[in-house]
């Protein structure tokens, strides 16, 4: 028994041990974050300054930093040898009486024979970076463009200003083949723009041949490679023969170069650079954000998501052009049905549609004879209707690059635009299986599946993540909805409910048997089995509730993805992710936040017992706009209106409205603040007299765990304890308060609160204070020995002499290459930063 004990005692010393040594890394981790984060910090606001309205080389994005300020200004000057045939085109030919920004640079760059990439949001005049060159310099600029449609689509646009220009494809017939290879070689140059798909540079020897000709005459001018992110596998949209084009690099490797992609990371350009050989590019970077474009999430009930869609169309768009993205050919066909049976003139277009009639359905967009094109991802590339007003999405796309490429149609001319897409349970886990075999696939899946499920964070800081670029909320100018609802969300604890749930996973799996979503949903909702039904505790949330907490943990890795092939599909299957048997931890906990824009009594009620709510009516007290919604909800429902999800569209914009009629916020955007306001007012006139009714929207996100307090430092706890009112989760809002005597009983205090009141304290912070009671006991702990040793030592050794105290403080365990002053130094970081968190 005594051994027992020692050999327990022994081993929890050791882990003891193990668990300060952690902490010290991460103390070290912690403190060279912030050294890095300070120095990037530094490094943007050097390269802020240096083009306030680009990044150029340089910046995180670039693959070298070799482009100052001053190169960028030479370059945006017009007093270069060609300039003023540069700027006689631009008008003549092009029509455009000034550059856009960063055009002018890439243009002068290009001429001066510079390698480069342009990174540029869809629909800001790429395309004129090349041509406009191509017309000032002698032969042909060779274009590799990676769609037919959009080769056609550049030369009916070229051919309309007078442009020759041809294209050299698979459908090409022998006589124009010969004629463009035989202009390839014509001093005359009889087009100035060739366009090539790069399967046609992979596979035409007779071309490859006739280039190494035109370049040996001088006349290959200038190679563009357009969508030049197809060339990296880690790209969104990776095409296999793009990695051969590093062949006109090395055969051509006088010519310049220029890659064009809208949605290129910093990692995609490095490679896109390797696979071209190209040597030292110039990357310009313009900023990603298009201002004019109202960023939205709204939850999808695949029941009655068509209707939603066409309230938006009659109302809110009367008249505009727009573009409703789809998942599959069959969703464009019955979508589109759907939509013309609600008198709406819509057409489907996909890939499986005969050439012809796809031309057909995008001229009659084009002019306008057809309102909204419904279409898959087929529709994308190339479309450069200017007037687009509305991009929906029926159905989330498959990464945060392929929304931002395809939201980004709308709104060409700068004019005020909306992109909403509407998130689906369901749909998730097609696309899962559909990106199944990509390298990432999952995981920018879920990185756009976070994008919608985002509650607090704004929409444009969640995309510049991906694009590597730093944001400020404050330039959203409220374009999107997170950012003009503010903190309309609350906070609960889910810890229970996931427990729930995942025991259903577990449980099915104990017996052999493997559970879709849908069937994990349906039998947390009691509706499997009746044999299944007695095993499970069924839960009384909503099924957009149930299907939220499942969102939640398969992105923080409770659940994991589990696919199954047969010959014909692919399953997608639910199973324990790598953090589930932390649940088993009673101190383990997971909060979420929800969005309540619009709550029923019946919701608040609901998600205030399963979180522990003290006091729901303090939450919906607080907005006005939730009760005078409910007002008029009650209102129509007196006179028996249709009572169809679409309520949340109109309700929604009611609370729009208000907040925006509070609050000017836009200051450079009154114009288009204006017009939303009277689009939304027109569709709500029209959206709310068909359908209203209240539901609850709610989104998850953070999560924490509470570790069992033993020691407690007092004040943090008061202020922790003294923050309920805030309703925000802001941690500069909560007010510190006197230390108390009872530690024991506010630590327990704390923890009820954060369960009890989590809409009213910020769970990250409760987690910083948690975390600062741990380093402060630690801290003080291994002062308490710091002191004691080296009393003891210098009362046996001289005074001063302070190699004398390494040994006896070899018993202090920290990391080797640790010294005392680091350690310590890194233990006090770690503290003032998480009193930072919570002050
Ligand atoms: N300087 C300019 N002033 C006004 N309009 C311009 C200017 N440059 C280009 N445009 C217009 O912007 C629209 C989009 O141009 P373009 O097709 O080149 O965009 P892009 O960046 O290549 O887009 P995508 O990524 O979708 O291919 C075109 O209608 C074009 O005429």
């Amino acid at each position: 028994m005594a051994n027992n004990i020692d050999d327990a005692q022994a081993e929890l010393d050791s882990v003891e041990a193990e668990l300060e040594v952690v902490e010290l890394q991460i103390s070290e981790l912690l403190e060279k974050q912030t050294k890095l984060n300070s120095r990037k910090n530094k490094l943007l606001k050097i390269l802020e300054g240096a083009c306030s309205s680009a990044q150029p080389s340089g910046s995180s994005k670039a693959p070298k930093p070799s482009f100052s300020k001053q190169d960028l200004q030479h370059y945006e000057e017009s007093d270069f040898s060609w300039s003023k045939e540069v700027q006689a085109k631009l008008c003549s030919v092009f029509q455009l009486s000034k550059f856009r920004p960063l055009q002018q640079a890439a243009i002068n760059l290009s001429m001066s024979g510079k390698d480069l990439f342009l990174v540029m949001p869809t629909g800001r005049g790429k395309s004129l970076c090349y041509q406009l060159p191509a017309l000032c310099s002698k032969g042909f600029t060779l274009v590799i463009a990676p769609l037919v449609s959009l080769m056609e689509d550049q030369l009916m646009y070229l051919k309309s200003i007078n442009v020759s220009a041809v294209t050299l494809n698979a459908s090409s017939t022998k006589e124009d083949s010969k004629q463009i290879l035989a202009g390839m070689i014509d001093k005359n140059s009889p087009f100035k723009l060739l366009y090539v798909t790069p399967e046609k540079i992979a596979k035409s020897k007779l071309l490859m041949s006739k280039l190494e000709k035109a370049y040996n005459m001088g006349l290959l001018a200038r190679i563009a490679v357009d969508e030049v992110h197809c060339c990296s596998q880690w790209g969104h949209d990776f095409r296999p023969d793009y990695k051969l084009l590093g062949i006109l690099k090395r055969q051509f490797p006088n010519v310049p170069l220029v890659g064009l992609t809208a949605t290129a990371t910093s990692n995609v350009l490095k490679d896109c650079q390797k696979i071209l050989c190209v040597q030292e590019p110039i990357t310009l970077t313009a900023p990603f954000n298009r201002p004019n474009l109202y960023y939205e999430v709204r939850f999808k009930d695949n029941e009655d998501c068509t209707d939603q869609i066409a309230a938006l169309i009659r109302g809110r768009y009367k008249n505009q052009s727009g573009i409703v993205y789809v998942f599959s050919q069959k969703d464009a066909e019955v979508v589109a049905t759907d939509l013309q049976k609600r008198d709406i003139l819509a057409q489907p277009y996909h890939a499986n549609m005969e050439p012809s009639d796809k031309s057909l359905v995008h001229q009659r967009w084009s002019s306008k004879k057809i309102q909204v094109v419904v279409a898959t991802v087929a529709f994308g590339m190339g479309i450069d209707k200017a007037d687009v007003r509305f991009v929906i999405h029926h159905t989330i796309s498959k990464s945060i690059e392929n929304y931002y490429q395809e939201s980004g149609r709308a709104g060409r001319d700068d004019g005020p635009a909306d992109c909403i897409v509407f998130f689906g349970f369901m749909d998730i886990f097609r696309i899962s299986t559909m990106v199944v075999m990509e390298n990432t696939g999952q995981q920018k899946l879920q990185n756009m599946v976070a994008y919608c499920q985002n509650v607090d964070r704004c929409r444009r800081a969640m995309m510049a993540i991906h694009f590597d670029e730093v944001w400020n909320d404050e330039e959203c100018n409220q374009m999107c909805d997170v950012c003009r609802h503010g903190n309309d969300y609350i906070t609960m604890d889910i810890t229970q409910h996931a427990r729930d749930v995942v025991e259903i996973v577990e449980m099915a799996a104990s017996m052999d048997e493997k559970l879709t979503p849908l069937k994990v949903c349906e039998a947390w909702m009691g509706k499997g089995p009746a044999k299944r039904r007695k095993m499970i505790k069924v839960t009384s949330l909503s099924r957009l509730e149930v299907e939220s907490i499942i969102i939640h943990l398969l992105l923080h890795g409770y659940f994991s993805e589990d696919f199954s092939f047969t010959p014909y599909t692919t399953y997608f299957y639910l199973k324990l992710g790598r953090k589930a048997s932390l649940l088993k931890n009673g101190g383990h906990s997971i909060t979420m936040k929800m969005r309540r824009r619009v709550v029923s009594h019946a919701t608040v009620k609901k998600v205030s017992e399963s979180a522990g709510e003290k006091s729901s009516a303090k939450v919906e007290g607080k907005r006005p706009a939730d009760s005078d919604n409910k007002k008029s909800v009650a209102k129509k429902d007196g006179q028996a209106v249709d009572t169809q999800e679409e309520a949340e569209t109109a309700l929604i914009d009611v609370s729009n409205i208000e907040r925006h009629n509070k609050t000017k916020i836009y200051k450079n955007h009154q114009n288009i603040e204006k017009r939303l306001a009277q689009n939304h007012i027109e569709s709500l006139a029209s959206e709310a007299s068909e359908y209203v009714k209240p539901t609850s929207v709610f989104e998850v996100d953070v999560e924490v765990n509470l570790v069992q307090e033993q020691n407690c430092a007092c004040e943090e706890e008061k202020g922790l304890k003294n923050a309920p009112e805030q309703q925000s989760s802001s941690p500069k809002r909560r007010r510190k308060q006197p230390p108390t005597q009872n530690c024991a009983a506010n630590a327990n205090q704390v923890k009820a609160d954060l369960v009890s009141t989590p809409s009213e304290v910020s769970i990250i912070s409760a987690a910083a204070v948690e975390e600062l009671h741990h380093l402060r006991s630690y801290y003080s702990k291994q002062l308490r020995r710091i002191n004691y040793i080296s009393q003891e030592h210098l009362q046996s050794s001289q005074p001063g002499m302070l190699t004398c105290m390494r040994e006896p403080f070899k018993s202090l365990r920290f990391p080797s290459r640790t010294t005392i002053a680091r350690g310590a130094r890194n233990l006090w970081t770690r503290v003032s930063m998480r009193r930072k968190l919570i002050q």
